[in-house]
């Protein structure tokens, strides 16, 4: 399957998914950043942001640094800590970067930062690079 980036509905970026995500990145020298706030639809418990939703986040920005170096690759495996609550309502940030590389192998490091600078979740994935067309 051959996907055009003009036709992707990626759940996570694409501006044409009517219930994805929307979301923007800055790629800020090693770190790629995006911004988001949860609303009522993104609550696991009352409040809270989901965490599933918060593992997309930064499953999203660690794509989304490979992509940008045009590196296709795709996850296989993502381990998420969650230490604090992320509160709906309120903007955080979500940050990737590169931790290694060894041949197809490359692992990401991610967290989720609220405004106060705290650490509240922390990621570590693994992503295996693929031929440029998938
Ligand atoms: C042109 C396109 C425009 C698109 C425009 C859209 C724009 C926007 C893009 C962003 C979008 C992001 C979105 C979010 C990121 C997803 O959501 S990705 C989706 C979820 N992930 C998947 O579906 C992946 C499913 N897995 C697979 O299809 C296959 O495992 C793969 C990735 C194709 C790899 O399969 P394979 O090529 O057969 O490779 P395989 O031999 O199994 O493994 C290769 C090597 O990696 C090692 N390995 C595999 N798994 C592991 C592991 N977990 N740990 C350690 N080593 C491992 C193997 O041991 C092997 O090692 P060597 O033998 O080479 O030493």
């Amino acid at each position: 399957m051959s996907v055009e980036l003009r036709d992707s509905m990626c759940f996570g970026c694409s501006p044409q998914n009517p219930i994805g995500l929307k979301l923007k990145f800055i790629h800020d020298g090693d770190i790629c950043r995006s911004y988001f706030t949860g609303s009522r639809e993104h609550e696991g418990w009352p409040g809270i942001m989901h965490g599933g939703l918060l593992t997309t986040l930064l499953d999203e920005v660690m794509a989304q640094w490979l992509y940008e170096r045009d590196i296709m690759a795709m996850t296989v495996e993502i381990n998420v800590k969650f230490s604090k609550p992320v509160p709906i309502g309120q903007q955080f940030a979500v940050e990737g970067k590169q931790e290694s590389k060894k041949g197809r192998l490359i692992v990401l490091e991610g967290q989720v930062l609220l405004s106060d600078g705290t650490v509240a979740t922390k990621a570590t994935a693994k992503f295996i690079q693929v031929k440029n067309s998938i």
